[in-house]
């Protein structure tokens, strides 16, 4: 077999061959056992947005569960690389993923320097899942947190994602879909999707149906007859106001006739916003009141909040390129950094020193609590503290301070903490059941519910802060200064 033909669904070698040089040093010098804490965050937030919405949890279990070299993994290792020995690979065939994984669940609202999800292993496994880990959070968060911007310029209208013919190729446009649905889409286009995640699909059709018949009424008349219960019509292909939109008029009161209801027509170019009040007007004087109308055309959610700025009457808007290729940044710079390591049979916090401050990580093995001012039943902050740390589970009054500016700070007592991190492993077993999609999105709806609206505009919001325990800093600027003095 060559080339795509190969394509299986084992995916152990999505990863970068480092991960597999360093675990096969690390087997030459005894230290593939040391366990190790990663954890993944990211730096700066996409699009401007105040938060992202994590995604991509379902796909990193999934791939957490099949994790196994089997034959042709280990005959492929052997033929790529003739350092490796043959004692290595042979411990690589019982390699399974043994330790311990804690996530943010999908659909929750994260925000930079905070951990969304932390991989407590051997060194060895930790390394090699590290790639495919942030492959599937950074695409899917960055997914879900464009559509959360889109979901926030339309909240109450029929939002679909119709992503995949513009997608990164095939896992892209069926993860992303999944990923828009839970910050908010109410369907996807891609039938795919639909069976495998029980997204609601929709459709309207091409203008290749208007083009493949002689006149575009009989387009719409054969359509219409194919789809009674369901017909969107899309009106733009030769001129929408003089010819769509009334022939989608002498459609929609033919099968008003019959009892049955056109659902939309849909507008693909011009002036959107034009043309939709238009179009209302017609349909409207027509008698045709609860025929919607559909938007599409390289629509995001600028275009869509200053179209409606526009008094446009959409109802629905089809989204593809943008949302699903991120057009704006195409992706999110999540990271995953070691925080601890075991030396003498002990967990010991380790840094990583740069010259831009924002990449100086914060070392060791840390849990992160939202607290909710249980006044305003608002979140207040995140809050970083070691997992030995009884403080703040126990409710003390907290000194919270800006880690940037300690100077920054204030007291906070009433609250309630949160832990955001919760265990999708614990010995290599996964005890984490997977919620349902409509939970993922009734999480993520009431995550939403929890800030103040400063903190969740779309533009120029306010920054939430995430502090650190005065031990955790404490701790990072002993590491900075041990550093320098070894320098
Ligand atoms: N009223 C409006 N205000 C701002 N932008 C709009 C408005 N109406 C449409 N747009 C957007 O402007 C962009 C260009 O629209 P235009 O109709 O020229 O597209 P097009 O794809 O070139 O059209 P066509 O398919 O006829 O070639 C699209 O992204 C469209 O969504
Ligand atoms: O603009 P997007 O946000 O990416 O939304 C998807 C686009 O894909 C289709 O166009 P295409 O020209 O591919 O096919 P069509 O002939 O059906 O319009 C559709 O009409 C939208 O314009
Ligand atoms: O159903 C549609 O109208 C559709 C689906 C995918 C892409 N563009 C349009």
């Amino acid at each position: 077999m060559i080339g795509a033909d190969r394509i299986s669904a084992n995916l152990t070698l999505h990863t970068d061959k480092y991960q597999i040089n360093m675990m096969y040093a690390h087997w030459l010098h005894g230290t593939m056992n040391q366990q190790a804490v990663f954890e993944l965050s990211f730096r700066k937030l996409p699009f401007g947005n105040g938060y992202a919405v994590v995604a991509g949890l379902e796909r990193v279990v999934q791939f957490i569960k099949q994790l196994r070299f089997t034959e042709e993994e280990i005959a492929y290792l052997r033929e790529q690389e003739e350092n490796y020995d043959e004692a290595f690979l042979s411990e690589l065939e019982s390699l399974r993923f043994t330790g311990d994984i804690d996530a943010m669940p999908e659909g929750t609202l994260a925000f930079p320097n905070e951990p969304l999800l932390r991989v407590r292993a051997r060194i060895a496994e930790a390394q090699l899942v590290e790639t495919a880990i942030l492959n599937f959070i950074n695409f899917q968060t960055l997914i879900a947190t464009k559509a959360a911007r889109v979901k926030q310029a339309a909240p109450n209208d029929v939002l679909m994602e119709f992503g995949t013919r513009r997608a990164q190729e095939g896992d892209a446009a069926i993860w992303g879909a999944r990923a828009a649905y839970v910050a908010g889409f109410d369907a996807t286009s891609n039938m795919r999707a639909g069976m495998l995640f029980g997204i609601p699909t929709k459709g309207t059709h091409a203008h290749s149906w208007v083009q493949s018949h002689s006149t575009e009424l009989e387009a719409f008349e054969r359509y219409a007859e194919a789809l009674p219960d369901q017909v969107t019509l899309l009106v733009d292909t030769y001129d929408t106001l003089r010819s769509g939109v009334p022939n989608a008029i002498k459609v929609g009161l033919s099968l008003a006739a019959k009892g049955k209801r056109m659902s939309a027509i849909r507008l693909d170019s011009g002036d959107l916003a034009y043309l939709s009040k238009q179009a209302r007007v017609m349909l409207d004087e027509a008698g045709l009141t609860d025929v919607k109308i559909v938007a599409s055309n390289d629509l995001d959610e600028n275009l869509i909040f200053n179209l409606k700025a526009q008094g446009a009457k959409i109802d629905s808007w089809g989204v593809g390129t943008k949302l699903i290729t991120a057009a704006d940044q195409p992706a999110l710079g999540g990271v995953y950094k070691l925080v601890a390591i075991e030396r003498d049979q002990r967990m010991e916090p380790v840094i990583k020193i740069s010259s831009n401050p924002e990449k100086v990580s914060t070392p060791g093995v840390k849990d992160v609590y939202r607290l909710v001012n249980l006044a305003s039943g608002k979140a207040e902050a995140d809050y970083l503290a070691f997992e030995d740390e009884e403080n703040v589970r126990a409710g003390a009054e907290l000194e919270l301070f800006d880690p940037a500016h300690p100077y920054l700070n204030k007291r906070i007592s009433d609250y309630e903490a949160i832990p955001l991190l919760v265990p999708i492993f614990q010995g290599g077993e996964c005890v984490y059941e997977l919620p349902t999609l409509q939970a993922i999105r009734s999480h993520h709806t009431r995550q939403l519910e929890l800030f103040w609206p400063e903190y969740l505009r779309k533009l120029n919001p306010e920054g939430y802060p995430v502090d650190l325990s005065p031990a955790v800093w404490e701790k990072k600027m002993d590491l900075i200064k041990r550093y320098k003095d070894k320098r």
